[in-house]
């Protein structure tokens, strides 16, 4: 069942800089809900508070009714969560289907010791695994690269390869880190097609990172303006690009009153 995602009050230091101060909002089940500001204004931070990278000074993260806060990245997997990376970490001389597949071990059965002996009930849930990772690759449009090493893929098909990646662990919550920087229209088009698939049939719901207004006006559902760490507003993408206080925010107080 999609997950439910609620932050109250977030707060992060590095040592005496502020970088979120108190950021609250709530993301419904099955939404798909953008997260958007200004170069700095805390939105990886704020990932990496959700997904456990970091530990916020403060605050309340919880998934569904389990306070998350501070849970180290591989314990949260076991709540649900999945995410990607601005810059996707794949094994570059592993075959796709290898890399998608690491995105499975939560899911696999036993221990090391019955994978060392290659009982049946392993090799059974791996093939199993195997033909999911190759139908998930189908279904994003990289059937074809299967067989490939990761390192003969372009820089955004290695972002398309993440995903797939992130989806074998079967998330109830997936947090995409800038997944359209740095693609080609095509590309993004493609992304685009691919994230509405995942929501229409797959339980899930979706936090979203990004640049590109014209991904989160085409996938969101609801977004949360950052600024210098903290909530600008909320409400649709939009009310956003509409709202003086983000137009300010990403152009700057001079230029708005020079325009004016
Ligand atoms: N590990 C760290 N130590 C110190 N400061 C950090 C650290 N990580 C991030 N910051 C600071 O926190 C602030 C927010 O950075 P963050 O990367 O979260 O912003 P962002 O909104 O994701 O930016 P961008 O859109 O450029 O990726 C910045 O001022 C950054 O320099």
């Amino acid at each position: 069942m999609a997950a439910r995602l609620t932050l109250r009050d977030v707060t992060l230091r590095f040592g005496g800089i502020t970088v979120l101060h108190d950021v609250g909002f709530e993301v419904e089940p099955g939404q798909i809900f953008g997260l958007v500001g200004p170069n700095g204004a805390g939105k990886t931070s704020l990932f990496n508070c959700i997904s456990g990278h970091y530990r916020p000074n403060s605050g309340s993260i919880t998934i569904d009714d389990a306070e998350v806060a501070g849970v180290r990245p591989s314990t949260l997997a076991k709540h649900g969560l999945a995410r990607t990376f601005q810059h996707p970490g794949l094994q570059l001389r592993e075959t796709v289907l290898e890399n998608v597949m690491l995105g499975a071990h939560t899911r696999l059965p036993g221990g090391p010791v019955e994978w060392a002996a290659r009982l049946p009930h392993t090799w059974r849930s791996e093939r199993k695994l195997r033909a999911e990772a190759g139908t998930l690759l189908e279904r994003t449009g990289l059937g074809w690269a299967i067989d490939n090493t990761a390192d003969e893929l372009s820089h955004g098909l290695h972002k398309a390869v993440e995903l797939c990646r992130a989806l074998m662990s079967k998330p109830r919550l997936l947090l995409l880190d800038e997944p359209a920087a740095g693609l080609p229209h095509s590309e993004v088009q493609q992304f685009i097609e691919t994230v509405r698939s995942i929501r229409d049939n797959d339980d899930i719901t979706v936090v979203i990172v990004e640049h590109n207004m014209g991904v989160i006006s085409a996938l969101t559902e609801r977004v949360v303006v950052l600024d210098h760490g903290a909530k600008l507003m909320e409400g649709t993408a939009a009310e956003a690009q509409s709202d003086p206080r983000v137009i300010e925010a990403y152009l700057g107080k001079d230029e708005v009153d020079d325009a004016a």
